[in-house]
């Protein structure tokens, strides 16, 4: 079923403001806890997702040293969420770590590597990070370099997700954030495809937010978006 392609990002400062989004949007049967909804209600709003029988997808994003990230993947895991990121450039000690941390876990989340944030053009990449392989290549090289420390998946835009497909196979997990549906506003995303366009591009999941949260009738927006993909 293509909508269980679609996770919604509890993108929101309180856990009563997430409980009521999860009631709102019934039909969701996965969510993104990330850094905001994290740091305000901790595992608060992991407990009632698991109460709900819904997928999570705990996105924190980390980034540091090989023992730090080891030890916070190792406290992230005993949340038993689905899904867990970190950022590819924590460099391959890191990545390492963070795979033999999980194992202990009696269920260990799937690890994603973030590749290039979606927020990112070519030219701040470029002229900012001071980063000197064009954006495709670089995200394509944070791929490889997560898949051969023997993280489970990426996380990269649908502009690249074709690409990263092709390289990395059919089992490396590819999630895409930056979907956004030809009605709605790109706002802070920079290398945006309509939700059809990337599912075809060979994304596993699609990372979908404000088009339907911000929406003035989520559900008439989430109802939309599945029909889109589906015919
Ligand atoms: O890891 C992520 O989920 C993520 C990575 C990335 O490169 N870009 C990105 O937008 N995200 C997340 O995906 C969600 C996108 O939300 P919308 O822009 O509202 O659709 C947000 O929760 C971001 O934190």
């Amino acid at each position: 079923m293509t909508k269980n392609k679609i996770i919604v990002p509890l993108d929101v400062s309180n856990l009563a403001d997430a409980i009521a989004l999860v009631e709102k949007l019934p039909q969701v049967s996965f969510w993104k806890v990330g850094l905001e909804l994290f740091v305000a209600t901790g595992s608060d709003i992991l407990k009632f997702l698991k109460y709900q029988q819904k997928q999570i997808f705990l996105d924190l994003k980390f980034h540091d040293i090989p023992n730090t990230v080891a030890g916070a993947c190792r406290s992230a895991s005993q949340y038993e969420v689905d899904l867990l990121t970190l950022h590819a450039t924590a460099g391959k000690k890191a990545l390492q770590a963070a795979v033999e941390a999980i194992n202990t876990a009696e269920k260990p989340p799937k690890l994603l590597a973030i590749t290039v944030l979606t927020s990112f053009s070519s030219r701040e990449l470029a002229f900012d990070l001071k980063i000197p392989l064009e954006l495709p290549e670089y995200a394509l090289q944070m791929a490889i370099l997560a898949q051969e420390s023997g993280i489970d998946g990426a996380v990269c835009s649908p502009q690249e997700v074709s690409q990263l497909r092709e390289v990395c196979g059919k089992d490396f997990l590819l999630v895409c954030p930056g979907v956004r549906p030809s009605w709605a506003k790109a706002g802070d995303q920079s290398r945006v495809m309509t939700p059809l366009e990337a599912i075809k591009a060979g994304a596993d999941y699609l990372v979908i937010g404000r088009p339907i949260t911000a929406a003035e009738n989520p559900v008439e927006a989430w109802e939309r978006i599945c029909t889109e993909i589906e015919t």
